[in-house]
């Protein structure tokens, strides 16, 4: 880990930068751009990323791990709350600098927490002010800019926008320049430690977030229970779980089109990621307030 926080120039560097940010900031938006892949899954509603997940940026003179921390939640009584804080702390006292992501122009008491622990952790921050695209003009960035740093001690501010991809070529390098001096830790083809089991399961996730907007329950995860390839094709078997009967006939639909739908676009998106034909097979099953109880959450592989 980098003792130092100042940055130098020199050899090759390779180390670990968490983002954090309350829900909703962009986090995982802004991880995909960087990695100008999809690795973790986006959608308008708060909370969507549940899990700790590493996107590899490999460059030249410098491997970038990034680790996409779940938003920190206030008054974590649900045990899956409690499980998001845990893996977001360990991923904050882990990084060697944390990129902490706030919207411009927006503050809140959420971003103010977070930034409470940030500093407590103390690990170098950089200040990454997202979606400037909503901004007009940009010279009302700098008042805000001025009020941030008076917040706390920053290494670095830098204002981005990851749905227009600007300035994030200057992002990356700034990054490195907090990282170890150190040969890669992955092999240049790898852009995340999650496997393919895991990304078909994010896969599903995402489309039935977008598919049910508002409805959408949320104590639901997918869990796959087949993924094997036979003759160059995928077969997928993935459960859809969620904590009542109710909730089914919502992911359901009326005459099976809700699920039909969620299946047709995560296959077709699978077939791209896996780049083979895929056949998905989706179930919805009931397990009741699994999201309520730790021995749940470890069956279906949220414990760590
Ligand atoms: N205009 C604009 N919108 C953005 C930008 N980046 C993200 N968004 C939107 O902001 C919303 C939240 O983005 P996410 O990347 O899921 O946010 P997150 O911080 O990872 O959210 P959690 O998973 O809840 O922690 C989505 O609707 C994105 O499309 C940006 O650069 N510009």
């Amino acid at each position: 880990m980098n003792q130092d926080s100042s940055p130098s120039d020199g050899g090759h560097r390779c180390g670990f930068a968490a983002i954090v940010g309350r829900p909703n900031v962009g986090k995982s938006t802004l991880l995909n751009a960087l990695l100008r892949r999809k690795i973790s899954i986006v959608s308008h509603k708060p909370q969507t990323t549940r899990h700790r997940i590493l996107g590899i940026l490999t460059q030249p003179q410098a491997q970038i791990i990034f680790v996409d921390t779940p938003g920190l939640h206030a008054g974590a009584r649900r045990a899956m709350n409690r499980h998001m804080n845990r893996a977001a702390l360990t991923s904050l006292q882990d990084a060697d600098v944390n990129l902490f992501v706030v919207e411009a122009l927006r503050w809140t008491d959420a971003d103010q927490r977070v930034l409470d622990e940030l500093v407590r952790i103390g690990r170098p921050i950089i200040l990454v002010l997202s979606k400037v695209d909503k901004v007009t003009p940009r010279a009302r960035l700098l008042p805000f800019i001025e009020e941030m740093s008076r917040r706390a001690h920053f290494v670095e501010v830098i204002p981005v926008s990851a749905r227009r991809h600007s300035n994030l070529d200057t992002l990356a390098p700034l990054i490195a320049r907090y990282l170890p001096e150190s040969p890669p830790h992955f092999p240049p083809e790898q852009h995340t430690d999650r496997s393919d089991e895991f990304q078909a399961a994010e896969i599903v996730r995402e489309k039935l977030t977008l598919r049910l907007h508002q409805e959408l329950p949320y104590g639901i995860t997918v869990g796959i229970e087949r993924f094997e390839e036979e003759e160059g094709r995928l077969y997928i078997n993935a459960v859809i779980w969620v904590e009542r009967s109710g909730q089914k006939a919502i992911v359901i639909g009326q005459g099976g089109e809700q699920l039909k739908e969620t299946g047709r676009a995560a296959r077709l998106e699978m077939s791209e990621r896996f780049k083979r034909p895929v056949h998905l097979e989706l179930w919805v099953k009931v397990k009741e307030n699994w999201s309520d109880s730790e021995k749940a959450l470890r069956q279906l592989g949220y414990e760590e």
